[in-house]
């Protein structure tokens, strides 16, 4: 067995935003690392932890968690659209072990994908077609929330799973950390955004894509100049994770209460799902290390922004 992982936060903004030319270049050298690793690793395949943000799943079925079988990248924000590489079989195999352990996994033989599950692809690949790739998408954005619990409980039967794999498997976690970008939520919607979360009226026309886009790219702009009204970034929050992440006794995670982590860290804290699933995959199998850590919260792309890297010891 081979695992390595690879956990980053996303943002869409990365493509729209004007940053201050040192955090650029410190992201660029973060990106750099997370290539240079994934290089020196070379694994045959990618197994990817990601969340959705209305664009595959919907309100009229949102399950907690779900495998794709095959899976489309929809290409929102000028992500790279189109069929991914998903080896069926395998996919399939994954499934059925994890299911067999207790956890309570969907499936799907037609996914469809957003940017926060492609971006690490293409930063790290350039193409999101550049590996056999399985999905897993993990609901972070659309309450209710399984238990944290629930979620380690499920990166450990992938990991177990995994590790009986031939395969160089690498793991990304896509996600993260503390944030509260401006996504329509059911408890507050309009009749309008109602039926934008329940998925009707899909696929987007371009007009209703490019608007939604915009109210983003518009938010994280107010916000970097302090006047939007979305909840503020938590970096000793973020921190926090990130040691108990690194610690290797994930433990404390099993205490995390979802509204909580709402009030604290934002309505899309619950990405973080994708980190503590790829991590507890690497601590079901073995003592691991975090080899490269950045974090910065970077308001321009409405993130508490971290990657780090992961192997065994
Ligand atoms: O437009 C959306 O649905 C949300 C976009 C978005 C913005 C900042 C950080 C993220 O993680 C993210 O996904
Ligand atoms: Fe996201």
């Amino acid at each position: 067995m081979t695992l390595a992982l690879l956990a980053m936060s996303h943002s869409p903004l990365l493509e729209f935003a004007d940053l201050d030319a040192d955090v650029t270049a410190e992201l660029d050298q973060t990106f750099a690392a997370a290539k240079d690793f994934v290089h020196d690793y070379d694994p045959d395949i990618v197994v990817n932890l990601a969340p959705d943000h209305y664009n595959g799943f919907f309100y009229n079925l949102m399950p907690a968690y779900c495998v794709g079988y095959a899976a489309t990248s929809i290409g929102d924000y000028g992500s790279q659209a189109g069929r991914l590489d998903v080896p069926e079989a395998k996919a399939r195999s994954l499934a059925e072990a994890v299911i067999a352990e207790g956890i309570d996994l969907s499936v799907s033989l037609e996914m469809e994908v957003d940017h926060g599950t492609v971006q690490p692809m293409e930063i790290v690949y350039g193409d999101i077609t550049a590996k056999p790739f399985i999905p897993i998408f993990i609901n972070s954005v659309a309450p209710p929330f399984t238990p944290v619990k629930r979620v380690r409980q499920l990166g450990e039967a992938l990991g177990r799973h995994l590790a009986t794999w031939d395969e160089k498997v690498l793991l990304i976690s896509s996600g993260g950390l503390s944030h509260d970008p401006p996504v329509p939520r059911l408890a507050t919607a309009t009749p309008a955004q109602r039926a934008m979360l329940m998925g009707e009226n899909q696929p987007l026309p371009a007009e209703a894509r490019a608007a939604r886009q915009q109210r983003v790219i518009d938010a994280a702009r107010d916000f970097a100049a302090g006047t939007a009204d979305i909840q503020d970034l938590a970096p000793e929050w973020d921190r926090e994770l990130l040691r108990i992440l690194a610690s290797g006794d994930l433990s404390p995670v099993d205490t995390f209460d979802p509204d909580e982590m709402t009030r604290i860290a934002g309505n899309s804290s619950h990405e973080v799902r994708t980190w503590i699933a790829g991590y507890a995959a690497m601590a079901a199998v073995g003592t691991y290390e975090v080899q490269h850590t950045y974090y910065r919260p970077i308001r321009e792309l409405i993130a508490g922004f971290a990657m780090t890297t992961v192997v065994h010891t």
